[in-house]
């Protein structure tokens, strides 16, 4: 067997080192503490589960992207978390299945997928996130929406953009105005995705049906007009949706940018009538992502709900969470009782163990001078 070499961590895992760790600390802190404000309330489930609870919880969830062990205790296979929130659903289906609705949960942690994204080469990833539990109401999408966006600006991000989609568009036409066969719909959601309008004419006249999905695609309120002309031509097929779309959208602030792409799928496997995915300038892929979906429960009934997660590691790496440390040696002799008062002001001291040690070298920014810290350098 070849030795794996003592610093080497498998594929798509990595540390968090000083003083990113606790600048990813600092981000995750301020997202649970705005939605906190909104009456999300935390909860921490497990990092694996029985892998049948965990990919069956929510109604369409695709359960291959899934780490597995084997459980000796339980003989069971276990899988470890690839989002949060088919968690928060099991627990607001089960333990919190009396607790009065909307119940509103809030959650992070790592979450870890099987193979990393072709953007992203990071199996591992924090998560950090809010489920409104009990409805998907237009009210409840607005809210959602609103409580991403203030989470993000306080955590000091700029240039927001929310892309809007309607991740169940397809098969709700598919069975009913646009009627397509399971393998016309798979096909014609290929060319969406592709953006290919001519191989999308190519599949025939049902599928050539579809082709103005692709042009109701941009900045969002061009792109809704002509969503409501094809809908309205269609006998008004997504009157409703667009309705609840334009009224989400209208109380956002005009500094946040508005798209819309009705047919993106990509991150929306368990998503229903409406989702979102949240760009920000200078981040390449999302940086979250939301919507509604439906929880099932024990008994086969369904309960809907509205949610976002954001992935705030792109944001630890560009610095996002970083405060100015005010670290102080404090060398040997030193008055305790001072440097327990300093302490008290908000500094962070280190306590010189020998002579030998270096302040400067311990990435101090002053050293205790009697009562009065200095900083290096001066
Ligand atoms: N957990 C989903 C986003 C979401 C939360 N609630 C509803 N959707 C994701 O990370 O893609």
């Amino acid at each position: 067997m070849t030795m794996i070499p003592p610093g080497l961590l498998p594929e798509g895992l990595s540390d968090r080192l000083p003083p990113q760790a606790e600048a990813s600390a600092r981000v995750t802190r301020t997202v649970l503490d705005t939605v906190a404000r909104h009456g999300f309330e935390r909860v921490m489930p497990p990092l694996a589960e029985f892998e049948e609870t965990l990919a069956s919880r929510l109604k369409s969830a695709q359960p291959q992207d899934l780490l597995r062990v084997i459980d000796p205790v339980s003989q069971r296979t276990l899988a470890l978390r690839p989002d949060m929130t088919a968690q928060v659903g099991r627990i607001a289906a089960t333990r919190m299945a009396n607790a009065a609705r909307p119940l509103r949960l809030s959650y992070a942690g790592s979450v870890i997928r099987l193979k990393a994204s072709q953007l992203r080469p990071e199996r591992e990833r924090m998560q950090v996130g809010a489920e409104l539990i009990g409805a998907d109401s237009v009210a409840a999408a607005t809210e959602i929406v609103t409580v991403t966006i203030e989470a993000l600006q306080a955590a000091g991000v700029k240039g927001i953009t929310i892309d809007f989609t309607l991740p169940d568009l397809i098969d709700t036409l598919a069975a009913g105005h646009m009627p397509l066969s399971d393998t016309e719909k798979e096909a014609v959601r290929t060319e969406l995705d592709a953006k290919d309008a001519g191989a999308l004419a190519a599949l025939g006249e049902r599928a050539a049906a579809y082709l103005p999905l692709i042009e109701a695609t941009g900045p969002f309120h061009a792109a809704m007009d002509r969503l409501e002309a094809w809908s309205a031509a269609h006998g008004g097929a997504l009157d409703d949706r667009l309705k609840g779309l334009r009224a989400i959208a209208k109380p956002i602030d005009w500094d946040i940018r508005l798209t819309l792409d009705p047919t993106e799928r990509h991150g929306f496997e368990y998503q229903s009538w409406f989702g979102f995915s949240v760009f920000a300038d200078g981040f390449i892929g999302e940086i979250g992502r939301g919507g509604s979906y439906a929880i099932m429960r024990a008994d086969g009934s369904e309960e809907a709900a509205t949610g976002f997660s954001l992935y705030p590691d792109p944001l630890v790496d560009a610095g996002f969470g970083m405060v100015e440390p005010r670290r102080l040696f404090l060398p040997l002799g030193h008055d305790a009782a001072r440097a327990a008062a300093l302490r008290g002001e908000g500094w962070q001291s280190v306590a010189a163990l020998s002579d030998s040690d270096d302040g400067s070298a311990l990435r101090c920014t002053h050293w205790l001078d009697g009562p009065e810290p200095r900083p290096y350098g001066c």
